[in-house]
C-alpha cells in the first residue's frame, strides 16, 4: 500500500527583485516540477539532492505547510493541505536544525504537552514514552530544561517527541547534522528500530552514511524532479563514485598497496586510498590492517554533490 503518493506535483514561488530605482522584476521559481513518486508502507527512503533541489519544499507540501501549485498529493490517504490537523496525528516530523521542544521547559513537560495536543491515550503514551526513553537513553534527561541539552541530547529528545503519538510516517530533515560520531550511531540505531517496527520513513540528509545504513531506496531530486530512484550502491555504480579510506600508519612509509584501492594522497604517516563506493570497505580494511602497522582507520563517504555530478556524467557516457 502506498502511504505517500505524488502525482505531477508542482510548486512555484514568485520572487520580486529590484531592477532599477522604481522597477521591480517578477520571476517564477519552480521549486518542485511535476514530481511523481510513491512510497510504500514500511519503506525507509532517502530523499537527497543538491542545495535548492526542492527537498524541503516537497516535505513542506507533504506536511501541509505548503500548498502545491498543481498536481495531486496524498499522505496516508489524506490531502495534507486540506486536512492538516487530521494528518498531524498520523505523521511525525523532525528538523535537525530546529526543535519542536519547549526551550525553557524540562523535556518531560514538552512530552506532556504533546500528549494533550494529540490527545494520546494515557496508557499508550506511557508505553511509547518508556520505549523512547529506553532506546534513546533519555532517562536522566527528562527533568532537564531543553536549553541545557547538548545538540545530540536535544535531537534524541526531538525524535521521541515526534513518535509519541505513533505516527505512520516520519519525515526527517538532516537528523544527524552537527552530531558527534557516538550520537550519530545512536540516532541511526533508533531510526532503524522505528522503521523495523513498521513506521514509514522519508529521510532528507547530506550525510550518505545515514542513507547507507538506513535506506534500501534512495531518490535523488534535482531542479524539482526525481533524477534517480533505486539503491544507493546502484547510484554509486552509475557514476563510478568513490569512497576514501583514510589510514594513519604508525610511521611514514611507501604508498600502501592493496587490491581494490589506490593511494590518492600521502601526508606524512597519513594515506588516502580511493575505492569504488559501490563495493564493501571490509576486505580493503582487512587487507590494510593485516599488512601495515596502524594507528587509526576511517572511511569517508563521497559528498552528495559529487555523486550526483558523476551520475549525470555516467548517464551521458553510459
Ligand atoms: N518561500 C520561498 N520563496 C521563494 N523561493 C523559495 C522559497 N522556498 C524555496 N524557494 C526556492 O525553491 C527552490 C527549492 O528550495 P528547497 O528549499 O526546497 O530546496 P532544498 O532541496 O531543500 O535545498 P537545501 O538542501 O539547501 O535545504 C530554491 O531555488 C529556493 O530558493
Amino acid at each position: 500500500m502506498a502511504l505517500i503518493e505524488l502525482d505531477e506535483v508542482s510548486r512555484t514561488f514568485v520572487i520580486r527583485t529590484k531592477a532599477g530605482r522604481l522597477r521591480r522584476e517578477r520571476r517564477e521559481v519552480r521549486a518542485v516540477d511535476r514530481l511523481s513518486f510513491t512510497v510504500g508502507a514500511g519503506e525507509c527512503v532517502g530523499y537527497i539532492g543538491p542545495n535548492g533541489a526542492g527537498k524541503s519544499t516537497t516535505v513542506k507540501m507533504l506536511t501541509g505547510i505548503l500548498v502545491p501549485s498543481s498536481g495531486r498529493l496524498r499522505v496516508a490517504g489524506v490531502d495534507p493541505a486540506r486536512e492538516r490537523s487530521r494528518l498531524a496525528r498520523r505523521i511525525g516530523v523532525v528538523f535537525g536544525q530546529r526543535t519542536t521542544l519547549w526551550w525553557d521547559l524540562p523535556l518531560r513537560d514538552s512530552y506532556e504537552l504533546a500528549r494533550r495536543l494529540y490527545r494520546i491515550e494515557p496508557r499508550r503514551f506511557a508505553a511509547n514514552l518508556d520505549r523512547c526513553v529506553e532506546l534513546l537513553q533519555l532517562g536522566e534527561l527528562l527533568d532537564t530544561p531543553v536549553r541545557q541539552l547538548s545538540l545530540g541530547q536535544r535531537m534524541r529528545g526531538d525524535l521521541a517527541a515526534a513518535l509519541l503519538h505513533d505516527p505512520e510516517v516520519l519525515y526527517l530533515d538532516e537528523p544527524t547534522i552537527g552530531l558527534d560520531v557516538v550520537s550519530k550511531v545512536r540516532v541511526r540505531e533508533f531510526l532503524r528500530e522505528v522503521n523495523a517496527a513498521g513506521t514509514t520513513v522519508l529521510l532528507t540528509t547530506h550525510d550518505l552514511t545515514d542513507i547507507e545504513q538506513l535506506c534500501g531506496r534512495v531518490m535523488v531530486i534535482d531542479h524539482g524532479r526525481v533524477v534517480y530512484d533505486g539503491s544507493l550502491p546502484g547510484l554509486h555504480a552509475l557514476g563510478g563514485s568513490e569512497r576514501t579510506l583514510v589510514v594513519d600508519l604508525v610511521r611514514e612509509g611507501a604508498p600502501i598497496e592493496v587490491t581494490g584501492a589506490r593511494v590518492v594522497r600521502v601526508e606524512g604517516a597519513r594515506q588516502w586510498l580511493a575505492f569504488p563506493a559501490a563495493r564493501s570497505a571490509a576486505p580493503i580494511v582487512a587487507a590494510v590492517a593485516e599488512r601495515y602497522p596502524l594507528v587509526d582507520l576511517s572511511v569517508r563517504e563521497p559528498v552528495i554533490e559529487d555523486v550526483i555530478a558523476r551520475m549525470y556524467q555516467g548517464a551521458v557516457i553510459g
